[in-house]
């Protein structure tokens, strides 16, 4: 499970006061749970994932991973604890150019600490098939449709079998009828693997897909 208590995060302004850009005063979420981060723009989405990955430090409260302080971990620590634990799905999927869909996965399969080259093949291979795109596997991502390439990143954030997903609006590059096949995709194999997500989002259509809603607010202002 996943606990958010009384977390801030604060940027310097030059000359000025801190600016609050998050803030969440308490968020818990079983594990297993598919929940959607939503809120407008600029209300600190992508800020509060990024704390819960350990991209960038809160500036005041407490980040509970089961019983651990994910907060309180050491670089390194974080590290080890985001190779085991931790898929993340950007936006505009972060694929690496020079390597091919089934490379892209190998590469998150021994991030996650599989030795075996073989094994790192059948897996990722695997993940492709489930994700309609075992043809595809040889092709380097400028020659896949932007679809194809969310599904190719949905498929490198779940290789490892993460208890936690987070999903920075997936959706949010893609048409319509993408929309559907990622989001169905991306539910699936969570609820498959057991796995914690967390998607942000501001897209009506998606937010209807999901059980539960966490509302983001701008810091300092009551709307949602
Ligand atoms: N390093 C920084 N310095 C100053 N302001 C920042 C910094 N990083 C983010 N912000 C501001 O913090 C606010 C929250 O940003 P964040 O990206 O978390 O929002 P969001 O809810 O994900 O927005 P969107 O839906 O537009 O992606 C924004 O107003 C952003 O401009």
């Amino acid at each position: 499970m996943l606990e958010v208590r009384s977390l801030i995060k604060k940027v310097h302004q030059p000359g000025g006061e801190p600016l609050t850009i998050a803030q969440v005063e308490h968020l818990f979420v079983a594990a297993g749970e598919q929940l959607i981060i939503a809120g407008p723009s600029g209300s600190g989405k992508t800020t509060l994932l990024h704390m819960i990955a350990g991209l960038t430090a809160p500036t005041a409260g407490e980040l509970f991973w089961d019983k651990k302080r994910l907060d309180l971990l050491s670089a390194g620590e974080r590290d080890t604890w985001r190779a085991h634990n931790l898929g993340y799905i950007f936006q505009n999927f972060n694929l690496l150019n020079s390597l091919s869909a089934v490379e892209n996965i190998m590469v998150a399969a021994a991030f996650g600490g599989e030795k075996r080259q073989d094994r790192r093949h059948q897996k990722s291979m695997n993940l492709l098939l489930q994700v309609g795109l075992a043809d595809k596997a040889a092709y380097k991502p400028n020659r896949l449709s932007t679809g194809e390439q969310q599904r190719v990143a949905v498929a490198r954030a779940l290789v490892n079998k993460p208890a936690l997903i987070l999903a920075d609006e997936p959706t949010a590059s893609l048409d319509r009828d993408n929309v559907k096949l990622v989001l169905k995709l991306l539910q699936a194999l969570c609820a498959a693997n057991h796995s914690t997500l967390l998607l942000a989002t501001h897209d009506q259509e998606v937010i209807a897909g999901f059980p539960r809603i966490f509302a983001m607010r701008r810091p300092g202002r009551n709307e949602v």
